[in-house]
């Protein structure tokens, strides 16, 4: 198990406030890393799955949903926070388990770093007896979080160590916290053809905004490759975050998926009791609409920048 570390303000020669570094434990007494900037914004990551569970701005709001009902025993992935998918959405492999092994394995702190204009941690996972014995593969993950005053950027790196080419896919299944799901849209993916899980079809996206009802499953494919803002706002027309959306393979931006996901009730599993449901949307960068081949020794990249108006 990887090193901890807990970020506080401290004042430096200057009087001005700085961050240092010291061990945290978080729910279930698991290792977190906590990053405070100096604005005041903070995140916790836990190093199991490098699971996000917290994203703070300056002025102490939370802009990250976790379940009343998450489970922290360091086998179950976390219900919330942003837990990273890899190397499989869903279970297209039924011998690997639902979205993979990377949010239930236990990550190790590479590094931790503070400046003035941002906190920076990084987590990595490589392959190991656990993973090979359902995806035999070498592989390298690093997952980055940067914290400034204005945004919290994450980013997964995936990297081919062994010597033939995989297929892989990933996602940042961040969950939103939201007032009310009910009055919750989606904006910025208008026009886009989509996966429609609760019914099995493929639609193109009419309305200019996303409404969610009801329990909604839908896999948008990317349109063109590059950066893609996704609003996540109100019915009435508010903005709380903009998520700008980027994936690469090889350093070449290609399309990013968006999975916009909330279950209700009707599909609320057991670590989610209602009406816990209403208090999140789920809106999830990924590379998920097909799978992407790496070649050894090349990278790919999936990120999102979450910047709260
Ligand atoms: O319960 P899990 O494994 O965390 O998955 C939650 C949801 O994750 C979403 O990304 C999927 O589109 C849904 O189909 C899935 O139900």
């Amino acid at each position: 198990m990887g090193g901890t570390l807990d970020l506080c303000h401290r004042p430096n020669v200057s009087g001005r406030a700085m961050a240092t570094s010291g061990p945290s434990k978080g729910q279930g007494g698991l290792d977190t890393v906590v990053l405070r900037h100096v604005s005041g914004a903070s995140a916790e990551i836990y190093l199991f799955g490098a699971t996000l569970c917290s994203y703070k701005t300056s002025d102490g709001a939370e802009r990250i949903f976790v379940s009343p009902g998450a489970i922290y025993d360091g086998k179950k992935a976390i219900r919330g926070g942003v837990p990273l998918v890899f190397p499989q959405f869903g279970q297209p492999d039924k011998a690997m388990a639902q979205h993979g092994v990377a949010r239930t394995a236990m990550w190790t702190l590479k590094s931790v770093s503070d400046g003035v204009d941002a906190s920076c941690a990084t987590f990595s996972l490589s392959d190991n007896d656990d993973t090979r014995k359902v995806w035999d593969h070498a592989f390298a993950l690093e997952f980055t979080v940067v914290l400034s005053a204005v945004s919290l950027k994450m980013c997964l790196r995936v990297t081919n160590t062994g010597s033939a080419p995989f297929n892989f896919q990933a996602l940042l299944h961040t969950y939103f916290k939201i007032p009310d799901i009910g009055e919750c849209a989606v904006r910025g993916l208008a026009g886009r053809s989509y996966s429609d899980k609760v019914d099995n079809t493929t639609k193109t996206e009419g309305a200019p905004h996303i409404e969610l009802p009801s329990f909604t499953d839908r896999v948008y494919l990317g349109a063109e490759p590059g950066a893609k803002d996704v609003l996540v706002g109100s019915k009435a027309g508010t903005c709380s975050v903009v998520a700008v959306n980027e994936a690469s393979v090889v350093g070449q931006a290609v399309p990013c998926d968006v999975v916009v996901w909330n279950p209700y009730e009707e599909k609320s599993p057991g670590d989610l009791p209602p009406p816990a449901f209403k208090e999140f949307v789920c809106v999830e960068p990924g590379m998920v609409g097909k799978f992407y081949e790496l070649a050894p020794g090349s990278s790919a990249e999936l990120s999102q920048k979450i910047i709260p108006s």
